[in-house]
């Protein structure tokens, strides 16, 4: 990860231009955006939808309050987050990719999910809404394609209301050695594979399992989001660490 200093920066494995990393995360996105979903379960058994819940009953949300749900793709969390808020809260569903969010809307809509959510194309290292006007923001498995991470962190901390917090779900380093051997026999072998079969699109599954290689580990995370200004950032381990879920407050 290079992150700040460098002019080059990671595409999965390969170095490109700090400027070229968004129109190729663009391109992985466009391409796999009406398979999204149904890649999500397969690939992961389903399990993603519990490390979705576990971050949703994390996340303290309460009726009335203001959920940014920023590379909410096809939105999972906005879904979830619509109903606990009701009538009086707000969702906005923000992602840098309109293929992504217009699955995510008609998902939604045909789900009868309507009324408190906004659909805003937005970046997530410049964010285009006022200071401290979220109660809670998510980013799942969004930061990992982000080129300027640091700046994105900086970036939800500045939208984030006093005694708001950020939640983080993103792919990690599994702790046990075993998992991680059989983890990488999966990621590189079973998973294009899968992608090549269900999507059509080995590439871009070869590129997630890339990216998920190439993002900060637990400890590194929790580092950037104290830097950024969150406080009180704890993390808990998913499934032996192949996903975290972190946490941090703004006071
Ligand atoms: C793996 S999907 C996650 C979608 C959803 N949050 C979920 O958990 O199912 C990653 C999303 O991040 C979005 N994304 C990538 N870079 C972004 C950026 N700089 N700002 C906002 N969204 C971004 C992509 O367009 C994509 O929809």
């Amino acid at each position: 990860m290079k992150d700040s200093k460098s002019d080059t920066i990671d595409f999965g494995y390969k170095q490109v231009a700090k400027n070229e990393k968004q129109s190729l995360v663009a391109n992985v996105f466009n391409s796999v955006a009406q398979k999204y979903d149904i890649m999500n379960d397969v690939m992961s058994f389903g399990i993603h939808r519990i490390w979705k819940r576990y971050t949703i009953d994390c996340s303290g949300v309460r009726t009335g309050m203001k959920v940014l749900d920023i590379a909410g793709g096809t939105g999972d969390l906005t879904a979830q987050f619509s109903r606990r808020v009701g009538p009086t809260g707000e969702v906005v569903l923000a992602d840098i990719n309109q293929a992504m969010l217009d699955v995510g809307r008609d998902k939604l809509r045909n789900k009868g999910i309507v009324g408190n959510v906004d659909y805003v194309q937005a970046n997530a290292e410049d964010l285009p809404f006022e200071d401290e006007r979220f109660d809670i923001i998510t980013i799942a498995f969004g930061l990992r394609n982000v080129t300027d991470k640091q700046k994105a962190l900086e970036s939800m901390f500045r939208v984030l209301k006093p005694g708001g917090r950020l939640l983080v779900l993103e792919f990690s380093k599994p702790v046990p050695p075993m998992l991680s051997q059989a983890y990488d026999f999966y990621s590189f072998n079973v998973l294009p594979k899968m992608g090549q079969l269900v999507a059509g699109d080995a590439e871009s599954y070869q590129y997630l399992a890339e990216s998920i290689r190439m993002h900060p580990d637990q400890d590194t995370l929790k580092s950037m989001m104290e830097q950024a200004g969150y406080e009180r950032v704890t993390y808990d381990n998913l499934t032996g660490g192949i996903v975290a879920l972190h946490r941090g407050f703004k006071f």
